[in-house]
């Protein structure tokens, strides 16, 4: 077995080199081929298209957060290739809803066994961004823009951003048309989900990576006695899900926003946005699970 890994050093802590070692260990055990490339943040995409020309791996490893998922992820539609969790990332949100373990001897362990194939849906934004696990408008996208322009250090830093993107994030007036309505509705954040769960655990739906359908979900009103409770340690941790109001399941959808508002999909800024159109891409690649 031929084993490609694409690891992002600078996802999570940034301290993947002992589950690195530990993985190659298990692979030389194993008589596994291994090749591990590393991101840099520019021209990954193509980078990762001519290794795999090169080297033809039996399975692609992506090791980081939803952010370096969603870039393997896309370099692999239209390819036979599985891919696989390494979930090194701060929040791990799509690892989460497919209960990857987290700990390094467990996913050491996982990462060469016989694994089991699942489809795995995507979603297309715009005609041009994949998103794997989660986008959304609103309070949470200007977080996202805020911590990428900004950094932050510790919980205090953190606190500001939830503080300031909560105090900005205006009332938007959105109109959602799906293939079976169009809706009227107004809130904070409104948030397009391919996965069941935050990387907190948090529940978004009852829906799965592979039902060919996603949830969209808006945050009508802020409380901020939840965002006090819900605790200030990771992106999406303030959000609750008796925050949103109810689920809208379908398989495409338009939404047109009153104004330019703030868009981040798996955890990176995209820009301001007034529309939207999602399509779901269903069983795009197929995933390797325990
Ligand atoms: N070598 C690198 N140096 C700096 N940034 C990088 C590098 N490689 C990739 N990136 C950037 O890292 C981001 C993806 O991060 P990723 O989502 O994997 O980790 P994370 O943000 O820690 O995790 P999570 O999404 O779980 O919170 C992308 O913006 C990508 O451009």
């Amino acid at each position: 077995m031929k084993v490609l890994f694409i690891i992002n050093p600078n996802s999570g802590a940034g301290s993947s080199a002992a589950t690195i070692a530990r993985i190659q260990e298990a692979a030389a055990l194993k008589n596994i081929s291994t090749c591990i490339l590393y991101t840099t943040g520019t021209r990954d995409d193509e980078m990762i298209r001519k290794e795999i020309d090169l080297y033809k791996p039996d399975r692609v490893v992506a090791g980081g957060g939803d952010g370096t998922i969603q870039l393997v992820a896309r370099n692999l539609i239209g390819t036979n290739l599985p891919i696989v969790l390494l979930p090194l990332g701060s929040a791990n949100g799509l690892a989460t809803s497919l209960d990857i373990p987290k700990d390094d001897e467990a996913l050491a362990d996982y990462i060469f066994s016989d694994l089991q194939a699942m489809p795995l849906d995507l979603l297309r934004i715009n005609d041009i961004h994949i998103c794997v696990h989660l986008a959304d408008i609103g309070i949470n996208g200007m977080m996202v823009k805020e911590y990428e322009e900004g950094g932050h250090s510790g919980m205090l830093g953190y606190a500001r951003h939830v503080v300031h993107a909560v105090k900005e994030t205006p009332l938007m007036k959105y109109t959602i048309k799906t293939e079976k309505e169009t809706l009227e509705q107004e809130g904070y954040m409104l948030a397009f989900a391919n996965a069941n769960m935050y990387g907190t655990g948090i529940q978004i739906s009852e829906g799965s990576v592979h039902d060919g359908m996603f949830e969209i979900r808006n945050i009508p009103k802020i409380s901020w006695i939840d965002f006090i409770k819900a605790g200030l340690t990771k992106f999406n941790i303030f959000i609750d899900k008796h925050m949103f109001t109810d689920v809208i399941s379908c398989k495409q959808a338009e939404v047109f926003i009153d104004r330019k508002v703030d868009f981040q999909i798996d955890g990176e800024y995209i820009g301001e946005v007034n529309y939207l159109k999602i399509e779901m891409l269903p069983s795009a690649i197929t995933i390797l699970i325990p």
